[in-house]
């Protein structure tokens, strides 16, 4: 039988109390698999700040920045993108854009959304967060509440 790699991090081999079969365990969230992972286990809960770009459309156009949102969804998309471009060539800071241009009330927190676990964030937002690795800036992401740029922090 040739040697398995060891598991990734995270992970612990257990064997089934009913069919001896071996399954795997996330320590972090305590969800068990019956296949081997070949990925580190994901965090229960992780840390993000983002900033956000509303436009006409959004859930809810209005925000602590303007009463009534009436940019398109293209233009959100064209400002968010600059923004990703500015944070890519380092020209501004994260927290810089976010505080001064984010439509979301985290803006007085640089962004920061504090720790959350899967079940608590529009989707699209939740799988774009936990797919990022710490420090990690995601490609534009769209919500219900317009477009985003996620930053992982913890
Ligand atoms: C999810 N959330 N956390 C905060 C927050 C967190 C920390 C400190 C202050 C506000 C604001 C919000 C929120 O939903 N804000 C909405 C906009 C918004 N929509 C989101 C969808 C997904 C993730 C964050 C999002 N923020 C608003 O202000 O209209």
């Amino acid at each position: 039988m040739p040697e398995m790699p060891p598991l990734p991090e995270g992970w612990e081999a257990k064997t089934s109390r009913s069919t001896g079969m071996t399954y795997f365990l996330n320590v972090h969230t305590k969800k068990s698999q019956w296949e081997r992972p070949e990925a580190p286990a994901e965090a229960a809960d992780i840390r993000c700040s983002h900033i956000l770009v509303k436009h006409c459309d959004s859930r809810r156009p209005s925000s602590w920045r303007e009463d009534k949102i009436i940019r398109t969804k293209q233009e959100a998309l064209e400002l968010i993108k600059t923004y990703r471009k500015q944070l890519v060539a380092r020209s501004k800071k994260f927290n810089e854009i976010a505080s001064k241009y984010s439509d979301c009330s985290s803006a007085k927190r640089g962004g920061d959304l504090g720790s959350f676990g899967r079940g608590q964030m529009q989707k699209p937002f939740e799988e774009e967060s936990f797919k990022l690795k710490v420090g990690q800036l995601s490609q534009p992401v769209e919500t219900d509440s317009g477009y985003h740029l996620i930053l992982r922090t913890v």
